[in-house]
């Protein structure tokens, strides 16, 4: 990649962010395969009348997840929710409720912050969204904002990052590396875009519109198993659910869905197209897995539910399920997640996002 930021080496490196998490979930004395706690999407609280009330929270910092001038303030407020709504849509869930905290510093003035709630609601609405609180704080330098989503599915429509079986075909619902793309023209200082293709790219990164009614459909498939949302690259994502399913993944790289729009700017930017689409992340669109036998017609019915670009169009041009890859048993002999070139083994290393490894 042309750009990179030099950051200078985190003391969490070596345990990495889901070191630290785990390290977490032993701190607390938490148990790992509890429905109820760390380690999915969203806690999962089971309810009367086998309800299952769904809790995620996601956080965004100004330089960490996002450049103040290089994002429309409606954008962000979108991309805010969008993100939470995205882990509810991996549970197979409906979003009901939301919550959100913000630290504000002297760049977010009220003209800002008007546009910035108009986004947000914008896309609340169109998921009947409801914000029920939050907190408001002053914050020195960054801007950060912190969104709780509350939803809710059932036993029957519950997707669970540890619910793959070996031999299931692994798939995503559409394209991968265009927000890592639009991050790398914004860090080459190329916002708005120059040319369409650019644009779109940038607007994918900016404006990720997350797949609820996909997630809800999924999750009335009772062929689908795992569903996982795609925040941090398919390396490091399917590599969550095969170790939550206690098996490994083989994913083939000529399968991966890439947009002709990321082909056309990485080829003029000498970027690695494979590389955005494996680890750059935040496509958040749905990785599953699915039982083989039923997957050709679960497409059928797929592209029948979802004919055109979804609601608010956005960043999923050809509504398809895309199968890029197998669930296999695990071995110790193999990563756990493992690239493939025409089926066999590609000389290809690939990690997905890390917050304390970048
Ligand atoms: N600081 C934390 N304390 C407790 N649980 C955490 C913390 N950070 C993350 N988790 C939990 O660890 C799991 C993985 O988190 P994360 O990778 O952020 O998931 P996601 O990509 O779905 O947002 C989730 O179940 C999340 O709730
Ligand atoms: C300025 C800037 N630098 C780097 C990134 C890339 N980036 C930041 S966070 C992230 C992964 C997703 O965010 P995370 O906080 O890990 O969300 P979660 O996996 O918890 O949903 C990526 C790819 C970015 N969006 N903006
Ligand atoms: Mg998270």
């Amino acid at each position: 990649m042309t750009t990179k930021t030099s950051k200078p080496e985190h003391p969490l490196k070596a345990v990495g962010e889901f070191g630290l998490i785990s390290k977490i979930q032993t701190w607390f004395d938490e148990p790992t395969s509890d429905l109820l706690g760390i380690g999915d999407d969203c806690t999962v609280i089971p309810r009367e009348d086998d309800r299952l009330d769904l809790i995620t929270t996601d956080m965004l910092i100004e330089e960490t997840h996002f450049l103040l001038d290089k994002i429309e303030p409606e954008d962000l407020g979108h991309k805010s929710l969008a993100v939470n709504l995205s882990d509810i849509a991996a549970m197979g869930g409906t979003p009901e409720y939301a919550w959100l905290s913000i630290g504000l510093t002297e760049k977010n003035d009220i003209g800002w912050l008007e546009q910035f709630f108009s986004g947000m609601k914008d896309l609340a609405k169109q998921h009947g969204v409801r914000l029920l609180g939050g907190d408001t704080t002053r914050s020195q330098k960054h801007m950060v904002i912190n969104i709780l989503v509350s939803g809710k599915t059932n036993s029957p429509g519950l997707k669970l990052r540890s619910s793959a079986r070996v031999g299931d075909i692994v798939f995503v619902t559409g394209m991968l590396g265009d927000s890592g793309a639009g991050l790398q023209l914004l860090l080459n200082n190329q916002f708005p875009g120059e040319s369409p293709a650019e644009q779109k790219l940038i607007k994918a990164h900016n404006r990720p519109d997350p797949c609820v009614i996909q997630g809800q459909w999924l999750g009335g498939q009772s062929a689908v198993h795992a569903l996982i949302d795609v925040s941090d690259g398919i390396a490091s994502d399917a590599g969550h659910i095969a170790a939550r399913s206690g098996l490994g993944i083989d994913l083939e790289l000529t399968k991966l869905p890439v947009s002709n729009e990321l082909t056309e700017i990485s080829g003029k930017y000498g970027w690695s197209a494979i590389d955005l689409a494996c680890s750059a992340g935040e496509d958040y669109v749905l990785l599953g897995t699915c039982s083989p036998s039923e997957f050709d017609g679960i497409c059928e019915s797929y592209r029948k539910a979802f004919p055109d670009d979804g609601p608010s169009g956005g960043n999923h041009p050809e509504p398809d399920l895309f199968p890029i890859g197998y669930v296999r048993k695990h071995d110790e002999q193999r990563p756990p997640v493992r690239f493939l070139q025409d089926g066999s083994p590609a000389p290809y290393g690939s990690r997905g996002f890390d917050h304390f490894k970048v």
